[in-house]
């Protein structure tokens, strides 16, 4: 099967001079096309850091890192930016536009490829919301939703383009377990209908049973 990520001998530091220090050590990785692959680990351990280097969020120094057929170790910021369209993401914080409804927030991922129709764009948007249970909230603000609700306006974001390649950075962390489950029951359906790969971190133990297969960092190092 193609392979979505390939890494070998990823390094990461952050700071300079007496203050530099070394996050992740000599990181490889392959994950398939499809797979779906959950990164466990202790705080600080440097998962987040390797997320936003695989999604194209920050500068990789070092080694090589290939996410979807590009090199992102060596690219320029107009490359990186490239491969971010390609990439749906979801945070550990949901990180929606206040003044937006969620329908605005929604369609605001599919205005940025600017490739289909607006009738066809609200059309999906409010599809997918729909699909993660919030059909009675289109036209609400952020402010009025539960935190809950937050994160699967964030969820419908990430998946309404039809990313191939779908990265999570605790998208469970605030949510009860029904709500939880149903957000990474979300991500399973998109993985298996469209064959996107899904890397997602988490330390919530309900939903490890999602994964094709479990990686745990520690102190920067892949097991
Ligand atoms: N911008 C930064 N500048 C300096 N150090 C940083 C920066 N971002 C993260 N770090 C440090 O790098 C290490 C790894 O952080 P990272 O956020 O990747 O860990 P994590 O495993 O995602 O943690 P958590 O589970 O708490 O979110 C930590 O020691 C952190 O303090």
């Amino acid at each position: 099967m193609a392979s979505a990520i390939t890494i070998q001998g990823l390094n990461h530091h952050f700071g300079r001079g007496a203050v530099r220090r070394q996050v992740l050590f000599d990181v490889a990785l392959e994950v398939a096309a499809g797979e779906i692959v959950l990164l466990t680990g202790p705080s600080g351990s440097g998962k987040t850091t390797l997320l936003t280097l695989i999604g194209g969020l920050r500068a990789a120094q070092g080694g090589s890192l290939i996410v979807l057929g590009r090199q992102l170790v060596g690219a320029s910021a107009l490359e990186l930016t490239l491969a971010r369209r390609e990439h749906g993401y979801i945070f550990q914080a949901h990180n929606l536009h206040r003044s937006l409804t969620a329908t605005q927030n929604v369609r605001m991922a599919l205005e940025m490829r600017g490739t289909l129709s607006a009738a066809e764009m609200e059309r999906r948007s409010r599809a997918l919301l729909e699909a993660v249970g919030l059909g009675d909230h289109l036209e609400v603000k952020p402010a009025q939703l539960s935190g809950g609700q937050k994160q699967r306006v964030a969820v419908a974001r990430a998946l309404v383009g039809e990313p191939p390649l779908l990265l999570a950075d605790e998208p469970t962390a605030a949510l009860d377990s029904r709500s939880g489950r149903e957000v990474v029951t979300l991500m399973q359906r998109l993985a298996l209908e469209h064959g996107c790969t899904i890397l997602l971190v988490t330390h919530d133990s309900r939903i490890l049973d999602i994964a094709d297969r479990t990686l745990s960092l520690e102190d920067g190092r892949l097991h």
